[in-house]
């Protein structure tokens, strides 16, 4: 084994928290990963448990570097689930209560409220963002409210807040850091988009006691330090997840887009150094804040992608494994009239409805499992065709997609998208980008990489899909879906 420097990503994902290490030119050189338990306690409740999540992080943390030797380590970059909030002491550093996860519809009945009350124009124009429960801002108004722990903590003044970011940074560094960067904080519905401070008129009004936020950072630079097999390693990275994937596909300049297929599917458009202002309902986020300055995104959120193939062999057990779904959805012709909106946890961008549930149409005596996987497989072209409607009316008109993540391992998904979008498909050789954009982060950080530009000598490309299906049939299929979804928001 040479000597040369490596890069440690953590990517702490809504199913699984996993360590890779890079070498300087992407390779993959050492993988570790745990699954992380889903608690659903209640309908449309979603719950993790964070002491959970920090013990599997610190043990694949350790697996790593014992495989690849400590001393090579030059930096680690952190990449997280956003929005999922946790509660902990600052002291200990034990979780009061569970992490409420991102999917969580528990605040909706106050979101609606805000919005009965007007709130949602000005709050758009200040966060970028919605009133949704998918985002932090009232899932903490939540637990106040409903949390004795938690309550009791923030008058105590001993109570600590912050997405999986600032917890696993903050049990990283022996609790000497209570940070999150600006990509995290941008998610909370309580930052100031154009400055990337907390914003004192979201705090108040959703009632969060501002001594237990974070500070809010840059992305890349001196983070912290982990006690790492005796030797100290810096944490030089850190991102959300769907911001790290675009820095890992190269989207650094106004108009490039990447979309990643895990949980969840996230479309981010860059969109230069100033927040850019949706007329569709899409978000406008921070797409990385580096030496005080921030560059922005558009950002259309797909609640359902991935997990709609964890529900078919879970739930409905049709399926075996996840691979099993291209040779299905190959196996006919087409989806024989089958439709499948998973609006398991209501639907995101750009309809925003939370109270949106799931829908299967079209069946008939003739619908076979390979017709549901396929409609299900179909379902991710077709949201992210519905983003690319929107973008497209806000002025970006992207001439090719890359995109990642673990369903993008189905060759039969990214040849669909490329079909319904009518554009190249570029997937990476690391589909893992998420992680990959956290390792560049650390590489800028560390001063490996002069800049984000620089760091663009880990990407490398895999395959390029090319638009292969006739106009008449995906107007067609377009307009299958529309029903479908129409139906859904009924
Ligand atoms: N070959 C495949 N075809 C379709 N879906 C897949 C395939 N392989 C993995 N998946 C789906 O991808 C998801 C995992 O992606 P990943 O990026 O690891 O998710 P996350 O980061 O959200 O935890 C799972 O929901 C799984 O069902
Ligand atoms: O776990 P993922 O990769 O689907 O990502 C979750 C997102 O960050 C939620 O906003």
């Amino acid at each position: 084994m040479t000597d040369t420097p490596l890069l440690l990503a953590i990517d702490e994902g809504t199913t699984s928290t996993r360590v890779v290490a890079f070498d300087l030119s992407g390779c993959i050189v050492a993988t570790e990963g745990a699954p992380i338990t889903q608690h659903y306690p209640q309908p449309g409740w979603v719950e993790h448990d964070a002491a959970e999540i920090w013990t599997k992080t610190e043990a694949c943390l350790t697996a790593v570097a014992q495989r690849v030797g400590v001393g090579r380590i030059a930096a680690i970059g952190l990449t997280n689930q956003r929005e999922t909030v946790v509660f902990w002491d600052r002291h200990s550093g034990e979780p009061l209560a569970p992490a409420i996860v991102w999917q969580d519809r528990r605040s909706a009945d106050l979101c609606a409220e805000l919005r009965e009350e007007g709130l949602e124009p000005d709050v758009q124009a200040k966060t970028g963002l919605l009133l949704d429960p998918y985002f932090s801002g009232t899932k903490i108004a939540w637990a106040i409210e409903n949390w004795p722990a938690v309550a009791r903590a923030a008058k105590a003044g001993s109570l600590a807040i912050g997405t999986i970011d600032s917890y696993l940074l903050f049990r990283l560094t022996g609790g000497k850091v209570h940070v999150t960067d600006a990509t995290n904080a941008a998610r909370t519905l309580l930052m100031d988009l154009a400055t990337c401070e907390w914003d004192e008129g979201m705090i108040e009004r959703l009632g969060v006691p501002r001594a237990a936020l974070p500070e809010i950072v840059d992305c890349a630079g001196a983070l912290g330090e982990v006690e790492l097999l005796g030797r100290r390693v810096p944490i030089a990275g850190c991102a959300g997840d769907q911001q790290a994937a675009a820095i890992g596909q190269g989207c650094l300049t106004p108009g490039l887009v990447k979309a990643t297929y895990g949980t969840g599917a996230f479309v981010l458009a860059q969109a230069g150094d100033k927040p850019p202002v949706s007329a569709n309902r899409l978000l406008s986020t921070v797409a990385w804040r580096l030496d005080g300055q921030a560059a922005y995104a558009l950002e259309g959120s797909i609640f359902v992608a991935g997990s709609a193939i964890q529900w078919l062999r879970d739930r409905l057990n049709i399926i075996e494994d996840a691979a099993e779904t291209e040779g299905l959805a190959r196996s006919v012709p087409d989806n024989g009239g089958v439709h499948f909106v998973p609006a398991f946890a209501g639907l995101g961008a750009p309809h925003w409805r939370a109270d949106a549930r799931g829908l299967l149409t079209g069946l008939t005596g003739g619908t076979t499992r390979a017709h549901i996987v396929r409609a299900c497989l179909e379902a991710m072209s077709q949201q992210t065709a519905d983003l690319f409607d929107a973008l497209a009316s806000d002025g970006v008109a992207p001439a090719r997609l890359r995109v990642d993540g673990g369903m993008v391992a189905n060759d039969w998904v990214c040849q669909d998208l490329a079909d319904m979008l009518a554009m190249t498909v570029e997937r990476p050789k690391v589909i893992e980008t998420t992680a990959l954009g956290a390792a560049m982060l650390a590489g800028v950080g560390v001063g490996l990489f002069d800049d984000l530009a620089a760091a663009q000598a880990m990407w490398q490309a895999d395959r390029i899909f090319t638009p292969a299906l006739d106009g008449k049939t995906r107007r067609e299929r377009r307009a299958g879906w529309k029903k479908a979804v129409e139906r859904v928001l009924l």
